[in-house]
């Protein structure tokens, strides 16, 4: 592996620095904390951006952080590795603010908020037509324009996100030769992305494109609007006032079982999916899998400063079916592609579609 991507390298120190801070401040008015939660999130920030990493405070989940250490507790967090570090951010987060006695969800807010802002006949006028398989891969790709973190510092990305890799001419070609076949998502956002996401899946499976479709989710609230189970109910229920009936349909779906909601607390690992235990290989091994966003990205093909011109294959061989990744690129990793300088990969205005058959 080429070396990996630390928190010295200055976007991932903006996002610590910056976007953390940014978020702190939205979280602190968006709930009643009291000082305890507060001084909790100050503390957390402080020690993020200069001090040790501590190991997690007795928890469900303690012995599962200590089994993904790869011995980072005791040392210095701006010298960890940004994937590590900022998996760990989040999970202290939910710490700091009480949410696994409370569950209440620290980013709900932002995410409902999001889901209600969109204008059913304005925003999604489009799908009044049926969509070609083109459309609906796009869809779901550019959804990932809708990262609640990422807009926390981003300028307008509103303009079309120029395409560096794109195989979607063999992912299309894929479902015409071998579907229908079972389809997983490895989701990333709520909001916005899961309802396009919940669209291409809706079009693959009312096209004989695939036999079944599961969503596989986080297991609590992550990197600010990652989609959980609570998500996907929620906009599922959403989808159904939209044009077009896919809420409707995919409803009936998940009602004969077509339609699954999974998760798997490796979906919070501070790991690539390199190290994914064999039962999750397990279930991404048959028909084709759909890995969405960024963060997937980085822990798909690992999160190191690869030679750009490195396949993808290459990258991503242990992976145990065919593979698709769809992603907005707003993080330094890049393969399969030309060069691009780091501003441009940070940017969120490049976007690529590239796939795996083993
Ligand atoms: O996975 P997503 O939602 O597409 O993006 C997540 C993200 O906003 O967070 C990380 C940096 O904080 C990057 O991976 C990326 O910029």
């Amino acid at each position: 592996m080429p070396p990996v991507i630390t928190l010295e390298s200055p976007f991932a120190r903006q996002v610590f620095h910056e976007r953390h801070a940014v978020l702190f401040n939205r979280l602190k008015d968006a709930h009643p904390y009291g000082p305890k939660e507060r001084a909790a999130l100050d503390n957390l920030l402080e020690t993020s951006q200069n001090g040790t990493i501590a190991e997690p405070e007795p928890a469900f989940d303690r012995e599962q952080w200590l089994a993904w250490d790869q011995r980072h507790f005791g040392t210095p967090w701006p010298k960890a590795p940004f994937l590590w570090a900022e998996s760990y951010f989040y999970r202290l987060l939910l710490g700091a603010v009480g949410y696994f006695e409370t569950k209440v969800d620290p980013f709900g807010p932002f995410k409902t908020a999001e889901l209600h802002t969109l204008n059913e006949k304005e925003d999604y006028a489009w799908l009044e037509n049926p969509l070609d398989f083109d459309a609906a891969l796009m869809a779901s790709l550019y959804g990932n324009r809708a990262d609640l973190g990422f807009q926390l510092i981003a300028g307008n990305t509103e303009i079309h996100n120029q395409l560096v890799a794109d195989d979607s001419a063999k992912v299309h070609d894929f479902f015409r030769r071998r579907g229908p076949v079972p389809v997983t998502f490895v989701l990333d956002n709520a909001g916005r992305e899961l309802l396009s996401d919940l669209i291409f899946a809706d079009h693959l499976l009312t096209n004989d494109l695939a036999t079944d479709v599961t969503l596989h989710t986080k297991p609590y609230p992550y990197y600010v609007s990652d989609a959980t189970m609570t998500d996907v109910s929620d906009c599922m229920r959403r989808l159904k006032d939209l044009p077009g009936g896919a809420g409707q349909r995919l409803h009936a779906a998940a009602a004969d079982g077509r339609l699954r909601i999974r998760t798997h607390p490796f979906h919070c690992a501070p790991l690539s999916f390199h190290d994914m235990p064999a039962d999750l290989a397990n279930e991404l091994k048959s028909g084709l899998t759909i890995f969405k966003g960024d963060l997937n990205y980085r822990r798909l093909v690992g999160d190191c400063y690869w030679d750009p011109a490195t396949p993808f294959r290459q990258t991503v061989s242990y992976l145990p079916g065919p593979t698709v990744a769809l992603r907005i690129l707003k993080s330094e990793v890049l393969v399969g592609a030309d060069n691009l300088e780091s501003a441009e990969r940070t940017a969120g205005t490049h976007a690529m579609i590239q796939m795996y058959q083993p």
